[in-house]
C-alpha cells in the first residue's frame, strides 16, 4: 500500500485549527477536512479524528492567569470540550461520537481492549469517533501530553493504517520556517532517526502543545507500528482537493512494516503470554483455516491466571501450540463459561461484554 490505498485512517486535527485565534472555537479551517473525511468514508474508508482544542474553546469562559494554573485548564477542557464536539458535528450528516482517553486507559490492558472494542463498533455502525485526552481528569504524570502521540497511540488501538497530522505548516522542514527563512521542505521520510530528531524546533503557538518534536515521535510509533503518517498543512483547503485526486501533499513518513506484519511481530515477541486456552478440533479448524474468532463453546480447558485483555497462547487437543492473542475475559470467567453457547455467557456470568472470546483481529497464527 502506498499513501493512497488506506482503508482506516487516524486524522488528527491541531489546536492551531480549531482555534485560530487563540481562544474559543471556529469551524474556519475544518470545513475542507470534514469535506475530505465525508467524501473518504463514501468511499468505503474509514476515519477516526483525534481533535485537540477543548483547553482553547473553554479559555474564554474560565477565569485565569496570564499562565493558567492546571485547575484552571482543566475547568478550560471540561468546558471547551463541549463546544469542539458541537463545533465538529455541525459539518456532518452521519452522527459523531466522543471518546476522552488518558495514557493509563491505554497502558491498562482491560481498558484498551474496551476502547478497542468501542471503536470498532462505532465503526461498524458507521459512527465517526472523535478522540481527545480526558484532560479535565487526566494528573499531570500520566498523561500522554500531546495529542500528536495519542494519535499515534489510537491508530494502533484502533488498527489504523494511515495518520495523518493536519497542522499549520506544510509538514517537516530541514528547520523550523518560521525562524529559518531558507528552511527545506521535505517530501518523504524513509526512516524516523535522530537525523529527523535534530531537524525539529518547538512550537511558538501558546495554545499548542508538541510542535514538531511530538509530530515525529507519533510518526516514528506509527511508522513501526506499520502506519504510514502524512503531516499536511490543514490551513489549506487545497490540500485535500489534491490528496483525493491522489497527489501527495506535505511530508510522508513511510511505514517500516505493513500493519499485519507489524501487529503480528507485537502480539507473537511484545506481548507475554499470560496463560494457555485449549481449542476442541472444530474451534481449532474454524481459527486456523477459516479466520474465524475464537468462540467459548469451542474451548475445553484453561491454564494460568489472567486478565481481561491479557494475551494467552492458544493450543489444539493434541498439546500443539497453534496461535496466540488477546482474550477478551478472564481466566476465571472462562472457566465458567467455556464449551458453553456464546448466548449463554450472560446467564452464566450475569454481562456478557463481548460474544467472542479472541476477536480474528486479535489473533495471530503461529
Ligand atoms: N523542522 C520544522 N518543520 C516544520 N515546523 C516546525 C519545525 N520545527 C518546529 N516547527 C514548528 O511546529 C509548529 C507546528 O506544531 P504545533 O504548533 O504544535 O501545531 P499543532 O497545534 O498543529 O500541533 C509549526 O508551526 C512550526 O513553527
Ligand atoms: N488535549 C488538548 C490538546 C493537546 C495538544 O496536543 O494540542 P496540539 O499540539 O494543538 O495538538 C486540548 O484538547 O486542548
Amino acid at each position: 500500500m502506498g499513501l493512497f490505498g488506506w482503508h482506516r485512517a487516524v486524522i488528527k486535527v491541531g489546536s492551531a485549527l480549531i482555534a485560530p485565534e487563540g481562544k474559543d472555537c471556529s469551524g474556519q479551517f475544518l470545513l475542507p477536512i470534514a469535506r475530505y473525511i465525508s467524501e473518504c468514508r463514501q468511499q468505503g474508508k474509514e476515519v477516526i479524528i483525534v481533535s485537540s482544542g477543548s483547553v482553547a474553546a473553554g479559555r474564554g469562559l474560565i477565569n485565569h492567569g496570564e499562565v493558567p494554573s492546571i485547575a484552571e485548564k482543566q475547568a478550560m477542557a471540561a468546558v471547551g470540550q463541549t463546544r469542539m464536539m458541537a463545533n465538529w458535528a455541525r459539518f456532518f450528516d452521519f452522527p459523531c461520537a466522543q471518546i476522552l482517553i488518558t495514557h493509563d486507559d491505554l497502558a491498562d490492558r482491560r481498558r484498551y481492549v474496551n476502547i478497542k472494542n468501542t471503536i470498532r463498533e462505532l465503526l461498524n455502525n458507521g459512527i465517526l469517533p472523535i478522540v481527545n485526552e480526558n484532560d479535565s481528569v487526566a494528573t499531570q504524570e500520566l498523561k500522554v501530553g500531546d495529542n500528536d502521540n495519542l494519535a499515534a497511540m489510537v491508530s494502533q488501538v484502533s488498527d489504523a493504517d494511515f495518520l495523518m497530522i493536519c497542522s499549520d505548516i506544510d509538514g517537516l522542514y530541514t528547520a523550523d520556517p518560521r525562524s529559518n527563512p531558507d528552511a527545506q521542505l521535505l517530501n518523504t521520510v524513509d526512516l524516523v532517526d535522530a537525523s529527523i530528531y535534530s531537524l525539529a524546533g518547538g512550537t511558538s503557538n501558546k495554545i499548542a502543545t508538541g510542535g514538531m518534536r511530538t509530530k515525529i515521535e507519533a510518526a516514528e510509533k506509527a511508522t513501526f507500528n506499520g502506519v504510514h503518517t502524512l503531516i499536511v498543512n490543514g490551513r489549506k483547503g487545497l490540500v485535500f482537493d489534491k490528496l483525493l485526486q491522489g497527489e501527495q501533499q506535505g511530508t510522508w513518513f513511510k511505514r517500516q512494516a505493513s500493519p499485519k506484519k507489524a501487529r503480528k511481530h507485537w502480539l507473537q515477541y511484545t506481548l507475554k503470554s499470560q496463560g494457555q486456552i485449549v481449542l476442541d478440533a472444530g474451534a481449532e479448524k474454524a481459527v486456523l483455516n477459516k479466520g474465524a474468532s475464537l468462540l467459548s463453546i469451542g474451548i475445553t480447558q484453561i491454564e494460568g491466571v489472567f486478565h481481561k485483555g491479557d494475551a494467552v497462547n492458544l493450543f489444539n487437543i493434541g498439546g500443539q501450540l497453534i496461535a496466540k492473542g488477546i482474550s477478551q475475559y478472564s481466566s476465571i470467567e472462562l472457566s465458567k463459561i467455556k464449551g458453553k453457547q456464546s448466548q449463554q455467557i450472560v446467564d452464566i456470568l450475569g454481562y456478557c461484554p463481548s460474544d467472542v472470546i479472541i476477536h480474528r483481529d486479535d489473533l495471530v497464527i503461529l
